[in-house]
């Protein structure tokens, strides 16, 4: 019986000596070896170990072959920690979410934590490797970040299906509902991408505008929002018709009536990120792909002022005369704006339709124009741009949701004159928006519908005045006999 407590004190006097000498042995390596046959020993004794451990490990690292994109998993791994982990890591690390007004925590790198699952229990560490920096090397030393995973073999089937697939659902959802969305703009004169950058700079997005503060007629406003969540939701029904998940939106309508509000709305509606696409900066029609390539799902790409962009407008129908003389100039107005991109119509089509269109999934194509019967009928045929939005002058229905965002008025006794007013001239709800804002402090909710008012008088006046301008022409042209074409009328009017 007392060799008992002898046995084990030698055992475990001979289990440290072989410990300490292991670690002397590996100190000298360490010290003297040459790198190369470090890498080798390391090597081994690390299959010795893994040999002889009952538990697996799985490395989930950030960037696996494609260097320019995150891996998804590693993204989803680190948002489900990040809310998994920092009840019970101790080294967390803080980064800004959404809104920029709270602090969203996740794990601090070589921390530890675990987690349970079906009464398993794994343990997830943060690590990196730095690769060794060479001499002369061309990129910095560089940073490897990883995700390990260790369980117990015996729950391998488990961990390695039904937990996996938690963790990353689940982490893709935490990531949507922290994310912070991002406008990306393609900035003139930017060079291709170096190492590890894009051809997309971006800002926080936090436009305020939503469909609720939008001055729209209400039965076009709830047909815009189901047309599009209907086709947020349907990824399934994309799939099933063997068609990509994106829809293409065209808003015209003159400056000032909510084309670019209507853009951040949409974006608000569905969450998604926008690509603020300008045209005129892209080289030619590979760079064109090359930037559409590295959109990603959930977003809006848009193309502002479509018209203006580059010299889209392909085949127009032939018009007589001096209009074409001004078509040839305007063309050549247009092709002076855009400098020295090449981007073609056909190459735009295939930007909308072709092949790697589809690449990403879940995107929403906006053009916006003033002079949508300046555009050629191919860009805008149905299919590629599904859904035409014409957003016009401003109704008494919108004015009445800009008088209630404005000054918080749902009805007042001027509100009758306003409609009648409204009835007569045209105003843009960008121009009711400027009027209905108080200047100072003093101004109350009257003096503003006053304000506006007084806008509206002074466009009828000067319709009244044009109109009259107009007749005259008429009249004297009929007293001498002559024939007056419709664009020699509106020239003589405007003088
Ligand atoms: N329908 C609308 N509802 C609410 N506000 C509007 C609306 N239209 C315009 N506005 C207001 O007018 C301003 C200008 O509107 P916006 O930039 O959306 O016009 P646009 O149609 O894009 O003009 P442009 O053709 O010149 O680009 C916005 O900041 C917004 O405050
Ligand atoms: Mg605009």
């Amino acid at each position: 019986m007392e060799m008992v407590p002898s046995t084990m004190t030698e055992m475990w006097t001979t289990m440290g000596s072989t410990i300490a000498s292991f670690m002397f042995i590996w100190a000298i390596i360490r010290q003297y070896c040459p790198y190369e046959l470090r890498r080798y020993f390391e090597k081994y004794t690390h299959t010795i170990m893994t040999y002889f451990s009952p538990y697996i490990k799985i490395s989930i690292h950030e960037f696996t072959g494609d260097r320019l994109k995150r891996s998804e998993a590693y993204v989803a791994v680190e948002a489900y920690l990040s809310v998994n982990s920092s009840k019970t890591a101790k080294r967390l690390k803080a980064e800004m979410g959404k809104d920029s007004n709270n602090l969203v925590l996740s794990m601090d790198e070589y921390e530890k934590v675990t987690d349970e699952f079906r009464a398993a229990k794994v343990w997830w560490v943060a690590s990196k490797v730095v690769s060794a920096t060479r001499p002369m090397a061309y990129y910095p030393e560089q940073e490897k970040r990883y995700y390990r995973l260790t369980f117990h073999k015996r729950y391998r089937e488990m961990i390695t299906g039904a937990y996996l697939e938690h963790v990353v659902k689940e982490g893709k959802e935490i990531k949507v509902r922290n994310r912070q969305r991002k406008l990306y703009t393609n900035s003139p004169g930017y060079k291709w991408p170096s190492y590890k950058q894009t051809m997309w700079s971006h800002i926080v997005f936090e436009h305020p505008a939503t469909f609720g503060t939008m001055a729209l007629e209400p039965d076009k406003k709830k047909e815009i929002i189901e047309d599009l969540v209907t086709f947020s939701e349907s990824k399934e029904f994309y799939a099933r018709i063997g068609k990509a998940w994106k829809r293409g939106y065209l808003l015209y309508g003159p400056p000032g009536t909510g084309k670019s509000t209507m853009i951040a709305a949409m974006a608000n509606l569905l969450n998604y990120d926008v690509y603020d696409l300008e045209l005129t900066a892209v080289k030619d029609n590979t760079e064109l792909r090359k930037l559409l390539i590295e959109t990603t799902s959930k977003s809006i790409i848009v193309i502002e002022d479509i018209d203006c962009s580059l010299d889209l407008t392909g085949q127009r129908k032939k018009k007589g005369g001096k209009a074409m003389a001004d078509d040839e100039k305007e063309r050549k107005e247009v092709k002076e704006e855009s400098g020295n991109s090449k981007v073609t119509l056909s190459g735009l089509l295939n930007f909308i339709d072709g092949l790697w269109s589809a690449c990403g999934g879940e995107r929403l194509i906006v053009f916006t124009t003033n002079y949508v019967e300046k555009l050629d009928p191919a860009l805008i045929r149905r299919g590629r741009m599904d859904k035409h939005i014409e957003l016009s002058y401003c109704g008494f229905e919108g004015f009445k949701v800009l008088a209630k965002n404005y000054l918080n008025l749902e009805t007042h006794p001027l509100f009758d004159a306003i409609d009648g007013l409204m009835k007569e001239v045209k105003i843009t709800p960008a121009d009711v928006a400027e009027n209905l804002m108080p200047k100072s402090p003093l101004d109350d909710a009257e003096k503003c519908l006053w304000s506006l008012i007084q806008a509206l008088e002074e466009a009828k006046e000067e319709a009244e005045a044009e109109a009259a301008a107009a007749k005259k022409v008429v009249e004297q042209s009929q007293d001498g006999g002559g024939v007056c074409s419709e664009n020699c009328l509106a020239e003589k009017a405007s003088e």
